[in-house]
């Protein structure tokens, strides 16, 4: 593990909400293939600190690198296309699934990539859903079922970093593993990759992670 390259690195992380300080001298790296599991109490941060790895939160101490270049020194939108950040309840609006997972490709950031269809419906169907699911309306989908279109999104995208924040949790236990196994794939294929992912799944975190770092509210 050690050889691969680091793709996402910070160094002395820091946040407060208000008065309270919730962390402070937070040290991470991400090395390509790696899946790397953010565990902590809830309300210890950990959504603001994959935000902030994504360049969503502000950095109130401390820098992040994506392959050895500080976050400020990027294009905001283009380090987010690298570096990206999916939530826990995805809200799709009303259109297609097709259209949905088509949409970012009109964006300027995404420019040199074009949507295939054919590989939409291939990875949906690694997640056992048959190709008449990019019909349905986007916005009608149940909490799972947006999960997985918001996965399948992110992964045609093909970012460098992949930060899910509990993206899977409102999967069903079979789909969960169907999800992992299709990330897996994703990060041993194709350019390097690296994924950071919390879940308060300790099953899934055991299985699925390479690593675990503890956010325990007082530097990790
Ligand atoms: N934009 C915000 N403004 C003010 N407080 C915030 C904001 N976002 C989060 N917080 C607070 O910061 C703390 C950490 O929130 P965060 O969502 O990062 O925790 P978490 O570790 O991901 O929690 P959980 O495991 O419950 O999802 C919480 O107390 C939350 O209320």
């Amino acid at each position: 593990m050690q050889s691969q390259e680091v793709l996402l690195e910070a160094r002395g992380l820091s946040r407060s909400v208000g008065s309270r300080q919730l962390w402070q001298g937070v040290d991470l790296e991400v090395r390509a293939t790696e899946r790397l599991a953010v565990s902590g109490p809830s309300g210890v941060g950990k959504s603001l600190l994959l935000r902030a790895l994504a360049g969503l939160d502000v950095l109130e101490g401390g820098e992040v690198w994506l392959r050895g270049k500080p976050q400020a020194a990027w294009p905001m939108p283009q380090f987010r296309a690298e570096v990206m950040y999916l939530l826990q309840r995805p809200a799709p609006a009303s259109g297609t699934v097709n259209a949905h997972l088509a949409e970012p490709f009109g964006f300027k950031i995404h420019g040199g990539k074009s949507y295939r269809p054919e590989e939409a419906a291939r990875l949906l169907q690694q997640l056992g859903r048959p190709s008449a699911f990019l019909d349905q309306d986007a916005a009608c989908l149940s909490g799972g079922e947006a999960q997985l279109v918001a996965l399948v999104r992110a992964l045609l995208l093909s970012p460098t970093v992949l930060l899910l924040d509990e993206a899977t949790s409102a999967l069903d236990a079979e789909t969960a593993e169907l999800a992992e196994t299709l990330l897996q794939t994703w990060l041993d294929t194709g350019p390097a990759r690296a994924l950071v992912f919390v879940s308060h799944d300790r099953a899934q975190q055991e299985r699925f992670a390479t690593r675990i770092q503890l956010l325990s509210g007082v530097g990790v």
